[in-house]
């Protein structure tokens, strides 16, 4: 900052680098898409909590979560993710789903 409170370090407002706002562009549509997917996603499992509740199923399934954990690991590698964060998003996820479905049996 100077002494008027301006901003030196950085672009400021209408500078932005062309590269810049690429790239932003780019994240904007890849943020959307994973919103979109993670809605599509939230409504399959909102059709597996119901038929679980029916079917007086448990919430939670460890091995079938283990096995996602061990895919998704592998993929994540292969795509040049981190598969530790791979697997802490997979587990963030899942944990919602687990809610959903403990909210649905209790008839919520
Ligand atoms: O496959 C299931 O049984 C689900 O309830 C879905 C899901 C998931 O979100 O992928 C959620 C909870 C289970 O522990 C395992 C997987």
């Amino acid at each position: 900052m100077t002494e008027t409170g301006t901003a030196t370090a950085g672009a400021t407002a209408g500078e932005v680098p062309p590269e810049l706002a690429a790239l932003r562009s780019s994240i904007d549509n890849i943020d959307a898409a994973l919103v979109h997917l993670l809605a599509e996603r939230f409504k399959c499992t909102q059709r597996v909590g119901v038929l679980k509740a029916e079917q007086q199923l448990p919430a939670a399934d460890p091995a079938r979560e283990e096995r996602q954990i061990t895919r998704l690991r592998s993929l994540a590698t292969s795509a040049g993710l981190d598969p530790v964060f791979a697997e802490k998003f997979l587990n963030f996820v899942i944990a919602e789903v687990i809610h959903h479905h403990q909210r649905i049996a209790e008839g919520g």
